[in-house]
This record gives structure tokens, C-alpha cells and sequence, in this order.
């Protein structure tokens, strides 16, 4: 089985969304969070194997699918989002583990019970331990609860939080004469917890739970029991006090399992239809009316605000309804998490909305009801905050902000919504900057991409640097470092001259005659994807790089109707969240107004020697006078052509890299990139 760790490549410090106006078309939701870690934990317990589909790759899922892995279940992924799982038939197959739970609270909690029974029936070592905020994050009323049972679970850092070590020996037994006692009122996790890993010691005799003072969050309760009886274990409820496991249960697989799709998800989906689609519904996908998830209900808040919303059986369709939103005063305590959706949503409303019953907030991934007060008033609203309540009236006056996420993937979702402000009124409209946006791995890793591919800007409004310069300047590498340090797209123009003389080479066309160059060059058939680039649905990307091509895409770019034919393909790569464009005249005559253009140089004789390097590090012999000769003459005739020489736009900032390296020249742009951004640093 390969690892579930996530990728440790260093996350993306920030990603500025400029003004959005506009929702249309399909987004397909990942799996529900929730109901991923309750299926994997639960097949893992089962006896038998479970294949789960439609299963959430999230960095939640990654550390509970390598908790499994370190106890010994098989694990082998039938695809994408596909595993299947090889249970323990509730017997250790390993009696001492480390396991690392990140910051995964559906995973902390469920697993530190089983493995806290477990081991106390069977014996053995378990130590689970998370990041610094897991680390804060109360357990104490998980642990009250399973000690009085006979568990031996230490809390080596701060009593009541995790770390956690449980130990017991062979043949040990549980006290389960008295129902079990558990606080409702802090966590319903702590509750699930129980429900999951009780079942494992109800073989011979009934167990029942109670809970101590008022149950919250009660439909994640529901997800719970919902399971547990797809796994065979039928859950007898008294009210939401009292939870009795009826005598001779035994996990069973049900052999094939689906995850929905995660309504929490839906949430920003269902307020950007709310927000921004005016003209047609949203389509959400994977989620529907019949969802066995709480967050289903926000719904109904969304309706309250305005928005109409169709349900089918695993759809939803979003359009905008009353404009502004209305104001609410709602008790959210039972969509703790969608919640924080509608709080976002407050700042396209029409007065004060109000969020109660929110306590739950303040033990998240990070204090949810400080860090949305403390982001939200960035934007210019007026927000205030009580122990577990939070209001919330827009802004008068919008302002570009940076918003921190504190490592909360519902923070960075939630600041995305405030994109839509020109549609507020926010005169003019102003970008958002979401820092630390790869935060969206715990729950939605493709987060950002689903949203760009529904959200609609108005062209203008995207950002674009445009990096022109001479041959072998460096301008392709410094463009896609910029590009991927900003989340931005890349458009390297040269390709598509490139292509067009390949596409000339492969017609044997007339290179000379303009006509029949420039009509190919219109309906070139490129497609750029994942660094390649495909002509026709072929990988070309190394043909391009001959000299041949070279050569003969430097003579047709100088035909003024060849140049003319690609103007619009090139303005096509002008998409959110944003653009960079190397190439000649990329500052000069396609992106005239672009935000920062940069005019890149370096002497022929690096030029030379750095394109020299290139080719025999791939394997083609090279001469170093021919090539020096060869990009100089290539330079002479791209400053002298008549159609969009090259040349430094009037406001281009040069850049000579001679002697810089490209880390060098990289973090030089990026910092005249922030020299023009209106984002407060507050
Ligand atoms: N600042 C730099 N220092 C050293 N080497 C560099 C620097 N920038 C780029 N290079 C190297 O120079 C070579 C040419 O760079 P690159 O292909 O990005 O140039 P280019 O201007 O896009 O060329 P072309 O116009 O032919 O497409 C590459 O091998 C690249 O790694
Ligand atoms: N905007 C541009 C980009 C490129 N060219 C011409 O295409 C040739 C190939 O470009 P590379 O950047 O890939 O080397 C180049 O020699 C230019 O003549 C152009 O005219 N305008």
C-alpha cells in the first residue's frame, strides 16, 4: 500500500481572488468529511472488507487511512477515490502504535476510544498525538468518560487534551455494569466516539450510555447512528439522553459503501448561487435533499436569506432570490460548521444578522468565532462577538483585505464568498487575498479550482504581469515560478508561434505566404495540460523545443496576419484568479493595461551559455558560438520586425539576471508584485 501522507512541497503563502460577478454551471462536491472518517474507522473495526467509494482524499482521510495502516488493516486503493479496507474483526493485529492524527478531529477522537477499549480487553501501547492546535483542542470529557470504565489513558502534555497514552493488559475487562457517562454539551464527537468503540465490548451484554447535560450538534450524532447500522449495530435511542447497544452486536461489513458528498462543502456553493447566479441555478452535485448530514439544513437558512434552491436526490440547483440577502437572527447550533457560511453570507445582507448557540465555535480548528469576527471587520463590516454568539452587518465601505485562515479550512472557504463584493455594491469592486490557501487540503483540497471553474470575472478585472524579453533570457522559467508561487495561469506565447511553424513544417505549407500561415496559425488545435503542450491531442511539448521550430516560428512571427490570428487565443488565457504572459510583446500589444509588466535581459553571452547548458543536460549536442550566433540574429529580427517588435513597454520594470539566480529574480518580481497590490497589512 503506498503512503497516505500528504505532499510536504511548501504551501502557497497566499492567493489573491480578484472581484468575481458571477456563478454558472456544475460543481461536484468531495466526500462528506464526517461520513469518510466514520466509514474508514468503522470498516477498519468490522470483520470482512469494505470497499468505500466516492471517498474524501483530504489530509483529514490521509491521517486516519495511515492510523489503519500502522494497526495492521490492509488497505489497497481500487482507484481515485476508491479503497478497500481489510477490518480487524475487533482483534489488535498490533499491540503498540504512534500514530499521528494531524489536526483531524473526526479521527483524534473516534480512534483514541476504540483503541482505549481495545486495549484495556486485549492489551497494549497506543500513543496518538496532532499538530500544536490539536494539542489544544479538549478531550477531557472523552476521557472522563471511558477512565470510570477502567481505561488507562494518560494525557502526557496538559490534562483533558491530546496528546493521549492508553495502555491495558490481556485479559483485562471494562466496568460497564453502570451506563457509560458522557458530556453532550462541549462536543457530540466525544458521544460518537463512544458509540463507535463501544459496540467492540457488547458482545455478551448490553451497554448504555448517557449523556450529561444538553446534547449539541445532534445530527453528527445521527451520521453516527446511521452507520452503525449499516455495520450491523442497531442503536437503541431514548430521547438524546440515553443510547443503549443492544447485547450481542458484532460489526459487520456491508461489503460496499458510497460517501456522499460533503454538505458542509455544499454551503459555499449554495451562497454563491444565493449571491451570484442571477442569470441561471448553480448545479451542486453529490449532495442532495435526503443527505443523511446536519449541514443538509443549511438549506433552510440559505432560504430564510433569500436564496431559491431546488433539491433533487443527489443534487441541488442555487439561484439568487430576494437581493440583498435578508438579515437573520438564527440559532445555528445544529450546523455548527455551514454556519460560518451564513456569517460570510451576512455581508451581502440587508441589516444585522445575527448567529447563536455557537460555543462549539470557540473549540475548532481555531477560536471560529475571534478569527471571524477579527477577518470579516477587514472587509469593513461591523462585527460583534459574545461567548457563543456573533453578529454581523455589512460593509458601508469595502476594503481589499488579507485575510488570515489560522490553519481553518472553513475560514479560507468562507473569505473566498467575499470575492462577490461588486455585486454589493463595493465601488469599486476590490480583490481578496486568502492567505495560506492550501488550508483547504484538511476537507476540499480542489477547492479553489472549483469555485474558478463556476465563478465568473469580468476580464478586466483579472491581474495580469506580463514578462517580455530576448531569447533564452530566462523569461519561460521566471513566468511558471511566478505563476505557481501566485496560483496564477501561464501563458507562454512563444509556444503558440512555435506551434503554428510546426503545424506549417507538418502541411509542408509555404511558410512565405502570410495567408496560409496566418490561417493556420487561427485554428491552431492547442491545448496546454500539466506543463505539456498537446496539438491535436498529441504531446508536442519537445518538438517545440527544436531548433527547426525555433527557427522557423522566429521568420512567420514577423507576418503581421499570423501575429493578428493569435491575438484572441492569447487574451483567452486571461482567466481568474489571474495570468502570467511571457513572451515579446506581452506588455507592448496584448496586455497593454497589465498590472506589472516586467522586461527581462541578460547578456548574449549568458544567454548563450545558460541555453547551451540546456540542451546537452537533454541529451543534444550543441555550439556554443552557433547558438550565441543563431539567438542574436533571433533577437535582431524580433526588435526590427514592424508588427510588435520587442520592446520594453514605456512602464516596464527591467530586470537584467545576468547575475541573478532565478530564486533571485523570482522573489525581485514578486516583490514589485506586492509593491502594487492595494491589500492592508494589517
Ligand atoms: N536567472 C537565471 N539564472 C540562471 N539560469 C537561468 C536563469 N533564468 C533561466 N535560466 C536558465 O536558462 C535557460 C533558458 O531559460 P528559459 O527557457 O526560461 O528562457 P526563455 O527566455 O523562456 O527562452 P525562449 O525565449 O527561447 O523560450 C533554462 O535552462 C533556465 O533554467
Ligand atoms: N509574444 C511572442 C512570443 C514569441 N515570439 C516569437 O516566437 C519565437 C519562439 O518564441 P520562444 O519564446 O518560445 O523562443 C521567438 O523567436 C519570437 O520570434 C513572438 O514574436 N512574440
Amino acid at each position: 500500500m503506498e503512503s497516505h501522507r500528504a505532499e510536504t512541497a511548501p504551501r502557497q503563502p497566499f492567493l489573491d481572488l480578484p472581484p468575481l460577478n458571477g456563478v454558472a454551471g456544475t460543481v461536484r462536491l468531495p466526500g462528506s468529511k464526517s461520513i469518510s472518517n466514520r466509514v474508514l474507522l468503522l470498516a477498519g473495526l468490522c470483520a470482512g472488507t469494505t470497499a468505500v467509494h466516492d471517498l474524501l482524499d483530504s489530509d483529514d482521510t490521509r491521517v486516519m487511512l495511515d492510523a489503519l495502516a500502522a494497526l495492521g488493516c490492509d488497505i489497497e486503493r481500487l482507484g481515485p477515490s476508491s479503497v478497500r479496507v481489510q477490518g480487524l474483526d475487533g482483534r489488535l493485529r498490533v499491540q503498540e502504535a504512534r500514530l499521528f492524527l494531524g489536526n483531524a478531529g473526526t479521527a483524534m477522537r473516534p480512534l483514541a476510544a476504540a483503541l482505549a477499549v481495545l486495549a484495556t480487553l486485549q492489551g497494549g501501547r497506543f500513543e496518538l498525538a496532532g499538530v500544536a492546535r490539536m494539542h489544544e483542542r479538549p478531550i477531557g470529557d472523552l476521557v472522563d468518560a471511558l477512565r470510570p470504565l477502567g481505561c488507562n489513558i494518560a494525557c502526557p502534555g496538559n490534562e483533558g487534551y491530546p496528546p493521549l497514552r492508553l495502555s491495558g493488559s490481556a485479559g483485562g475487562a471494562l466496568a460497564l455494569d453502570a451506563p457509560v457517562r458522557v458530556r453532550g454539551d462541549v462536543s457530540s464527537q466525544f458521544l460518537t466516539a463512544l458509540l463507535m468503540a463501544l459496540p467492540l465490548a457488547a458482545a455478551e451484554r448490553a451497554v448504555v450510555i448517557e449523556v450529561e447535560g444538553e446534547l449539541i450538534s445532534r445530527p453528527y450524532v445521527e451520521i453516527t447512528l446511521n452507520l452503525l447500522a449499516r455495520f450491523g449495530i442497531d442503536v437503541r435511542r431514548e430521547g438524546w439522553q440515553r443510547f443503549t447497544i443492544p447485547a450481542g452486536s458484532a460489526y459487520r461489513s456491508p461489503g460496499a459503501i458510497h460517501v456522499e458528498g460533503d454538505a458542509s462543502s455544499a454551503s459555499y456553493f449554495i451562497a454563491a448561487g444565493a449571491i451570484a447566479a442571477t442569470a441561471a441555478p448553480l448545479r451542486i452535485e453529490g449532495v442532495g435533499a435526503d443527505s443523511i448530514q446536519g449541514d443538509i439544513h443549511f438549506i433552510e437558512a440559505a432560504r430564510a436569506m433569500g436564496a431559491e434552491v431546488l433539491t433533487g436526490p443527489n443534487w441541488l440547483e442555487v439561484q439568487r432570490g430576494a437581493w440583498p440577502l435578508r438579515a437573520i437572527d438564527l440559532d445555528a447550533n445544529h450546523i455548527p460548521d455551514a454556519a460560518m457560511t451564513l456569517a460570510v453570507m451576512g455581508l451581502y445582507a440587508d441589516g444585522r444578522t445575527r448567529l447563536h448557540n455557537i460555543a462549539s465555535w470557540r473549540v475548532k480548528e481555531t477560536d471560529r468565532i475571534s478569527a471571524m469576527a477579527t477577518e470579516l471587520r477587514k472587509f469593513g463590516a461591523m462585527v460583534d462577538e459574545g461567548e457563543d454568539w456573533l453578529s454581523i452587518e455589512p460593509p458601508s465601505h469595502w476594503h481589499a483585505a488579507a485575510i488570515h485562515t489560522y490553519d481553518d479550512h472553513r475560514m479560507a472557504m468562507c473569505a473566498s464568498l467575499a470575492a462577490f463584493n461588486g455585486l454589493a455594491g463595493a465601488t469599486p469592486p476590490v480583490p481578496v487575498r486568502v492567505l495560506d490557501p492550501g488550508c483547504v487540503a484538511k476537507t476540499f483540497p480542489t477547492y479553489f479550482d472549483a469555485l474558478l471553474g463556476v465563478a465568473t470575472a469580468s476580464q478586466q478585472q483579472v491581474p495580469v504581469i506580463t514578462v517580455d524579453g530576448p531569447t533564452a533570457s530566462g523569461k519561460g522559467t521566471l513566468s511558471s515560478e511566478l505563476a505557481a508561487a501566485l496560483g496564477y495561469h501561464h501563458l507562454d506565447s512563444g509556444a503558440l508561434y512555435r506551434a503554428t511553424a510546426l503545424a506549417v513544417l507538418e502541411a509542408g505549407a509555404d511558410a512565405g505566404n502570410e495567408a496560409a500561415v496566418a490561417a493556420l496559425a487561427a485554428r491552431l488545435p492547442i491545448r496546454f495540460e500539466l506543463q505539456r503542450v498537446l496539438l491535436e491531442g498529441i504531446d508536442v511539448s519537445d518538438r517545440l523545443r527544436e531548433e527547426r521550430v525555433g527557427l522557423l516560428a522566429s521568420q512567420i512571427s514577423a507576418l503581421p496576419a499570423v501575429r493578428a490570428a493569435l491575438v484572441e487565443l492569447q487574451l483567452g488565457f486571461r482567466r481568474a484568479p489571474g495570468l502570467v504572459a511571457d513572451g515579446r510583446d506581452m506588455g507592448t500589444v496584448i496586455f497593454p493595461g497589465a498590472a506589472l509588466k516586467v522586461f527581462l535581459t541578460a547578456s548574449a553571452a549568458q544567454r548563450a551559455e545558460r541555453r547551451h547548458k540546456q540542451l546537452i543536460s537533454k541529451g543534444i549536442s550543441a555550439n556554443l558560438d552557433s547558438l550565441r550566433a543563431d539567438l542574436e540574429a533571433r533577437d535582431a529580427r524580433d526588435m526590427q520586425r514592424s508588427a510588435a517588435p520587442l520592446r520594453p513597454a514605456q512602464d516596464a520594470r527591467l530586470l537584467d539576471n545576468s547575475a541573478l539566480s532565478i530564486e533571485a529574480s523570482v522573489e525581485q518580481v514578486l516583490a514589485w508584485w506586492e509593491d502594487v497590490q492595494p491589500f492592508a497589512t494589517r
